[in-house]
């Protein structure tokens, strides 16, 4: 272990802060200030570093501490370089100069989403590696940029790429979400986010009279369909105890487009839905649900999907799965209290999950409200460096997995 910094403060929590200085905030994230950073933590850590360009601009850096035995797929330990926009007015301290209060408090776009983890990843790595350990399985920590705008220039093509087959990833780590209790939140699925536009045409006119067949008395039938499914939906959230947020399935309106002036009767308005579609769905079934509902509207009445994810995947969480038994037993053995769950909004490990790999999201933030995304995202240094407490544990439980029948 370094010693502490000239504040006396951890260095991994200096580091930490250091990282989150970087403006890799969406829509212009400065991402070759990160990659860098990361080239940088490569050579300090003696690991090798590879950099692939997706989509020009657009590079997934990869760090690898090699295994022991190469012939084994390996442990991917992903994270996302950029980070949402902030409200500054909002903030009580600037966004991006991780102030740490004097209560341990560190305030800072990307203390929990997900600047934290990456560089927990780093320093479990660095002191594994500085204590002399080597494991069996390779141990890959690949660094991604635009997971906050859907990953379509980042893990979505990367997964696709042949230096990502090459990677051989036998089980993967993303992230999860902050927990408010005592316990961790452990993701092994997520809902498929549906966005759909519905949209109506009908007869246009005066808007002094009684018109038939109008394009907004179609979208209000649409509107009522849907929003009565919502309520459906959040009733039975509400009246089973035992459903998280993530197992039933949510929308909501978020767009309404329209009409050109206040007296005349629009020929085409149109909806837009979030849908995030919970994992247990027939989606070819709520495809015709929402077809059933446009056509009940009236004629006239089609949609379309901006966004339509058809390939949801649930990683094991039973104790026959040796991946799950390796990442419980150090939870059990830590005394670390799990709460596995269905992420309710979309990240990277999607696309990891759907080219076979298992994933688990685990942001290893307990006693922390959830605030990702939003104003005054903080985390407390204890919670930060207890993570890699976590991770000095996980990381040589999973690398040690023995092979599996599929392996061979
Ligand atoms: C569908 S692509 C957008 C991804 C975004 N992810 C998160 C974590 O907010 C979302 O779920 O809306
Ligand atoms: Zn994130
Ligand atoms: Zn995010």
């Amino acid at each position: 272990m370094s010693s502490k910094g000239p504040e006396g403060e951890h260095p991994s929590v200096t580091l930490f802060r250091q990282y989150l200085r970087i403006r890799t905030v969406q829509p212009k994230p400065d991402y070759g200030a990160a990659i860098a950073f990361l080239e940088e933590r490569a050579r300090q850590l003696d690991l090798k570093c590879q950099k692939i360009e997706v989509v020009p601009g657009y590079v997934i850096t990869v760090l690898t501490w090699p295994g022991t035995n190469p012939a084994l797929p390996s442990i991917l330990l992903n994270s996302h370089t950029d980070v949402v926009p902030v409200f500054e007015e909002h903030w009580s301290h600037d966004p991006f100069e991780a102030f740490k209060d004097p209560e341990g408090y560190i305030y800072a776009r990307g203390t929990q989403d997900m600047k934290s983890v990456s560089i927990q990843y780093l320093e479990a790595v660095r002191r594994l590696k500085e204590e002399g350990h080597h494991f069996p399985r390779t141990i890959h920590m690949t660094f991604v940029p635009d997971e906050e705008v859907g990953g379509h220039k980042g893990m979505e093509l990367f997964v696709h790429r042949p230096e990502f087959q090459a990677l051989r990833a036998g089980f993967a780590l993303d992230e999860g979400l902050a927990n408010p209790t005592d316990a961790f939140t452990v993701f092994y699925s997520e809902r498929s986010p549906w966005w759909v536009r519905v949209t109506c045409t009908g007869k246009p006119g005066h808007g002094s009279r009684f018109i038939e067949d109008t394009a907004s008395e179609k979208l209000h039938k649409v509107m009522s369909s849907i929003l009565a499914f919502r309520e459906k939906e959040k009733q039975r959230l509400q009246s089973n105890p035992g459903l998280k947020e993530g197992a039933v399935t949510s929308v909501n309106l978020t767009k309404l487009e329209g009409g050109v002036a206040y007296n005349v009767v629009p020929a085409t308005m149109s909806a837009g839905f979030d849908f995030r579609v919970a994992p247990d769905v027939d989606l070819k079934a709520f495809e015709e649900q929402l077809q059933s509902w446009c056509r009940a509207a009236g004629d006239g009445v089609t949609f379309e999907f901006i966004q339509k994810w058809t390939e949801p995947r649930v990683t094991r969480t039973d104790d026959a799965d040796p991946w799950w038994a390796a990442f419980s037993k150090v939870c059990k053995d830590m005394n670390l209290t799990l709460e596995p769950e269905i992420f309710p909004a979309a990240t990277d490990s999607r696309y990891i999950r759907a080219v076979g790999v298992p994933a688990l999201g685990f942001s290893p933030m307990n006693r922390t409200p959830v605030l990702l995304h939003d104003h005054n995202e903080r985390l407390h240094e204890a919670v930060f460096l207890r993570g890699i407490d976590i991770y000095t544990r996980l990381l040589p439980a999973l690398a040690s997995v023995p092979a599996l029948p599929a392996d061979s």
